[in-house]
């Protein structure tokens, strides 16, 4: 490999050539090679675009820096929103807690690849300094947190809502085709009194309604940014406006609604807004886990479980039963809630590692609110189009299931009192019979009565349509 030399407040690093990092990028590479697949998401990298963008405007416009120096910069970041750069940022997680290293990464990227667009070489005096240019009225302390921002917050709208959304949506269509499809219920995994599968799916659409919303409501505190906070909130080094105008310049780059924090020392020392965000999407897990949960042992069989519902087969299951096929779009779906429920513990011990002015587990906040934030859009959009859409009432075994039920002799507590009903249910139970038979031998009522009163579709409460 071919190197050249760079140089930082430390001394000379050798970097690869053809890479426009510089020597912090690259001592950072060497210091941290700690879980190389954790690379920082490119989306904090792309929230640092908009921000360094954002900031070369503002400065230009309170007067602290060129018009040629703002254009340079705000080229490159264009340029690394597109996906032109993607490999000029090589550094882990597992790097500082401030994620200073990822922005001076950024900056030097931009330094560099400024120099080259001016016809410059590495060894002319830098056109656009990574310090003194790139990270004019900067700090890692408020970048960091303001990339992890915006990432999270397009995650989120972009991805995850929508994801949720469509399986909502699906769940709705589900609920409504099923709405008078009577089943046995089940409480404690044990047999209950009826309901329809419109009213079971309901459920689920009114638990994923929730979620959205408890999404939504942390969107405010998310869309607050950091930045002019600096080192550590007071805003020093900064020229007068900045804050304000720097977030308006992010929400008009971005096409998002973000302002400036309202209190900044709260936006550097403590990430209360990643803690709650997340709070959400771990809320959101809960009800898919017992959706994804619910769905796969209504399919469980097909001769030997409950198999009320039949769901898409779209992969052979099994590499040595033959036939078999399994509820993998649930199993998968679940594993997500896992992996989304342990990020939430790594984000509250995250959140609590505010020391005085700076929380200094920023990237291992923001990494895995982005890889939950990914996985549960990403998961429902698949468990819709390879499962939800496709699920049916398996009519004959929920009529069987119906028909041999012994708590439809609820319907008699009214008529005949609870423990003449528990009576026949406990006998029918004991003889292997049918509570019908049972209520009329033990002579509590004739047919004709078992059949005006004992009717599944009138069961289903006062909730038939929701
Ligand atoms: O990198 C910076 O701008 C500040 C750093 O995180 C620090 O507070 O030491």
């Amino acid at each position: 490999m071919e190197y050249r030399i760079e140089k930082d407040t430390m001394g000379e690093v050798q970097v690869p050539a053809d890479k426009y990092w510089g020597a912090q990028t690259e001592r950072s590479r060497n210091n941290f090679k700690i879980g190389a697949e954790a690379s920082m998401p490119l989306e904090i990298v792309h929230g640092f675009a908009y921000l360094k963008k954002a900031a070369a405007h503002t400065n230009h416009e309170l007067g602290v820096l060129s018009q040629e120096k703002r254009d340079l910069i705000s080229k490159v970041c264009d340029e690394i929103l597109e996906n032109q750069h993607n490999d000029q940022f090589p550094l882990v997680v597992w790097q500082t807690g401030s994620g200073t290293q990822s922005n001076m990464n950024v900056n030097e990227v931009v330094s560099n690849r400024s120099q080259i667009l001016a016809g410059k070489t590495y060894d002319d005096e830098k056109v656009v300094h990574p310090n003194d240019d790139v990270n004019k009225s900067q700090s890692s302390n408020d970048t960091f947190p303001t990339g992890m921002h915006i990432a999270c917050y397009k995650m989120v709208v972009e991805n995850t809502i929508p994801g949720i959304e469509k399986l909502r949506d699906t769940l709705q269509e589900k609920s409504t085709a099923f709405e008078k499809v009577v089943k046995i219920g089940r409480t404690h995994l044990m047999d209950a009194t009826p309901l329809t599968i419109g009213q079971e799916f309901s459920g689920y659409v009114s638990q994923l309604n929730h979620g959205i919303k408890a999404l939504k409501n942390t969107l405010d505190h998310l869309s607050e940014i950091a930045l002019g906070g600096t080192a550590v909130g007071t805003g020093i080094n900064t020229p007068d406006g900045y804050a304000e105008l720097v977030a308006e310049k992010i929400a008009d780059f971005s096409g998002l609604p973000f302002r400036t924090a309202e209190n900044k020392f709260e936006a550097l020392a403590a990430h209360d807004a990643i803690v709650e965000s997340h709070g959400a999407l771990k809320q959101i897990a809960v009800s898919l886990n017992k959706i994804g949960n619910d769905i796969r042992l209504l399919a469980s069989g097909p001769r030997s479980g409950i198999g009320e519902i039949i769901i898409p087969a779209n992969e052979p299951g099994s590499s040595i039963m033959p036939g078999k096929v399994n509820p993998t779009q649930a199993e998968a779906l679940t594993m997500v809630c896992a992996q989304v429920m342990g990020n939430d513990v790594a984000i509250t011990v995250g959140g609590t590692q505010g020391h005085y002015e700076l929380n200094v587990f920023k990237p291992v906040m923001a990494a895995n609110f982005l890889q939950s934030a990914r996985l549960i859009g990403d998961a429902c959009v698949s468990f819709t189009d390879n499962c939800a859409v496709g699920i049916e009432p398996n009519y004959e075994r929920i009529k069987e299931h119906l028909d041999n039920s012994l708590m439809l002799v609820t319907a008699l507590n009214t008529k005949i009192g609870y423990e003449k009903a528990a009576k026949i249910a406990k006998t029918a139970h004991e003889n292997g019979t049918k509570l019908k038979e049972e209520a009329i031998n033990l002579g509590f009522m004739t047919a004709e009565e078992f059949d005006e009163w004992v009717k599944p579709e009138d069961m289903i409460g006062s909730m038939k349509k929701q």
